[in-house]
């Protein structure tokens, strides 16, 4: 189906993704600014822009323009994007668009006083608000003795793993690097045939069933298995999403299975377009969701976070 032209944006349209530019900045919109509650002007002069109502805590906010608006208060980005989408929105209106991006008020400018900040979806839909993300949580995937056994592989036959890295673009080159602004963890792929064939197994008998009832879509294949480890003050993975580069846009759906619920504090999955809930899935249970979802594993804060990942297509 095609998706309808947007001559106009309503209150409940998500935002049309776009790249936006400042100096030394290039992002798409979703990537940069998902998750947070969005505010969004555009100026029709950079007085106007100089005078912008201040930005509340956990708020984004977009300065948008031909050219980016260098002037602006505390809390503002300027940033200049194509015109086609500029042309989107009227000037000098503060737009309000939830966690997922989607529109929910306008107010004209200038205020006399700065708008609350509405919640997800709160203005877009009248009853109760569900905000809890996407994702399928299926029980007893792997025993709690091949969690067990998956863990020790990875300490004692894997060396622990190695420090994870993250791939990223440099002069039209991919290269590998270490990030701590993005993500911290040990990780190693199955050094044990046997072992990967039974983990392979508990995959065909209770996840891929389930995937194909809850989102009807036939797994054919998976990436590797990794097995991972988040000690705590150096284990977290900040908001991604699993499938934003070239080498990773045939990913459908994470599916990811705790090793040892209970062993450590924090850690959980959160996925903030969808709102603050936290996931932790009990020992050998899996977390199954679109890689498309922006998501992430918080600090671990006491203990040692094990989990087993892979991506399926
Ligand atoms: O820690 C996990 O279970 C998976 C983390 C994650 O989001 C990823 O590896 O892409
Ligand atoms: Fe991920």
């Amino acid at each position: 189906m095609a998706t309808a032209p947007l001559e106009r944006l309503l209150p409940g349209d998500r935002i049309p993704d776009i790249r936006l530019y400042a100096e030394g900045f290039s992002r798409p919109l979703h990537a940069e600014f998902a998750g947070a509650p969005l505010w969004l002007v555009k100026p029709s002069a950079d007085a106007v822009a100089a005078a912008l109502p201040p930005v509340p805590a956990g708020v984004k906010a977009l300065c948008i323009g031909a050219q980016v608006h260098a002037d602006v208060p505390p809390g503002w980005q300027g940033v200049r994007a194509e015109p086609r989408w500029l042309d989107l929105w009227d000037a000098d209106v503060l737009w309000q668009a939830d966690t997922n991006l989607r529109l929910q008020t306008s107010h004209r400018l200038p205020l006399s006083t700065p708008p609350a900040v509405p919640a997800t979806g709160e203005g877009l839909d009248a009853s109760a608000l569900v905000t809890a993300a996407p994702v399928l949580q299926i029980p007893a995937v792997f025993e709690r003795e091949l969690c067990a056994e998956l863990i020790a592989h990875l300490e004692n036959d894997c060396g622990g793993g190695e420090v994870s890295r993250v791939l990223v673009l440099e002069g039209g080159e991919q290269k590998l690097q270490l990030d701590p602004t993005i993500k911290q963890r040990r990780e190693s792929p199955l050094r044990d045939p046997a072992l990967e064939a039974r983990m392979h197994e508990r995959l065909l008998r209770r996840a891929l069933p389930e995937i194909a009832r809850v989102f009807q879509f036939p797994v054919a294949r998976r990436d590797a298995f990794k097995l991972l480890a988040y000690p705590d003050g150096a284990g977290y993975f900040r908001a991604h999403r699993d499938n934003e580069t070239p080498d990773v846009a045939h990913r459908r759906f994470a599916l990811s299975i705790n090793l040892n619920h209970g062993d450590y504090a924090g850690g959980e999955f959160r996925f903030p377009e969808f709102g603050p809930h936290r996931y932790s899935p009990a020992t050998g249970s899996a977390l199954v969701f679109s890689c498309s979802l922006l998501h992430e594993v918080l600090p671990v804060e006491r203990g040692t976070r094990y989990a087993m990942t892979t991506f399926l297509y």
